[in-house]
């Protein structure tokens, strides 16, 4: 496949080199400082584009691509607000768009287990819930996308929790978090990859999952393997589509 590669920060150059081990060729790489170089012409080159930019970045990005007809996976964070929309022009103009807040195999494992984990929770009111996701300092979102997904699949799944809410460690302290409230809390610490952990807590004892990336290899791996798998397909995708398991919908 021929790529372009809309950011090439940390995930991006990280991507090129998995990309390049499994035979694709990387035929544009756009980054803060050649923006001029986002053309149709350039896109065009493509066979698929993968965006790890900014959450500043990314919309125009996607819609830049979806000009071009180029299929696009979509790491970038922070944009979900605007998901719905995109998934409705995406449809509408034929575009072919696959997101994910985390395209590694083990949080994909961890999405599914945390599901599973609150669905069994429903019968055990005893124990509360939150949701903890640790990060390097250079990261602009908070909660991460990976956080968001995790407290989404709980509230999917435990009866007792209706919506999240985020408190970043270090700035503005939350007053109180309702009993239907599932706090996200957020920590920013040098060189973290990421972190991220669901803690149930009784009054007589702890159950924790916690899923801790050593490196961004997993991350860069998943966006190639997620790329490979959307060739000849068109619609509107979540990494979900490309694990597909089966345990829990
Ligand atoms: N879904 C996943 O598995 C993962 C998602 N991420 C997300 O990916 C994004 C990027 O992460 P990093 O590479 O660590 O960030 P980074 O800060 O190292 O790189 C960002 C890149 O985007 C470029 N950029 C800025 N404006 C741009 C524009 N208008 N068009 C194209 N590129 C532009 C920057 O020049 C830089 O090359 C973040 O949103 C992060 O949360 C990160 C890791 C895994
Ligand atoms: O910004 C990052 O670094 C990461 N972002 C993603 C997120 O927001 O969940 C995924 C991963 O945790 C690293």
């Amino acid at each position: 496949m021929k790529i372009a590669l809309l950011g090439y920060g940390k995930m991006g150059q990280m991507i090129e080199r998995m990309a390049m081990q499994r035979g694709h060729d990387i035929v544009l790489k756009i980054t803060v400082n050649n923006l001029d170089d986002l053309t149709k012409e350039n896109l065009s080159k493509a066979d698929v584009a993968i965006d790890f930019s900014t959450p500043d970045a990314v919309i125009n990005n996607i819609y830049k691509c979806f000009e071009v007809n180029l299929p696009i996976v979509v790491g970038t964070t922070g944009w979900y607000g605007e998901l719905q929309n995109i998934k409705n022009d995406c449809l509408a103009s034929n575009n072919t768009l696959l997101y994910g807040s985390n395209f590694s195999v083990g949080v994909n494992l961890f999405f599914h287990l945390n599901k599973f984990l609150a669905r069994l929770m429903n019968k055990y009111p005893e124990y509360d819930v939150q949701v903890e996701e640790i990060h390097h300092t250079q990261k602009l979102d908070a909660p991460s996308g990976t956080a968001m997904t995790i407290a989404e699949g709980i509230i999917d799944q435990l009866e007792r929790k209706n919506e999240w809410v985020n408190e970043l460690i270090g700035s503005q302290e939350l007053e109180v978090v309702k009993n239907d409230q599932l706090l996200i809390e957020s920590h920013r610490i040098e060189n973290v990859p990421g972190t991220h952990s669901v803690l149930y807590s009784s009054e007589v004892d702890d159950i924790e999952i916690k899923h801790t990336a050593h490196n961004r290899a997993g991350f860069a791996l998943g966006a190639v393997i997620a790329a490979e798998w959307l060739q000849n397909k068109q619609g509107f995708y979540n990494i979900a589509d490309v694990f597909n398991f089966k345990l829990i919908d």
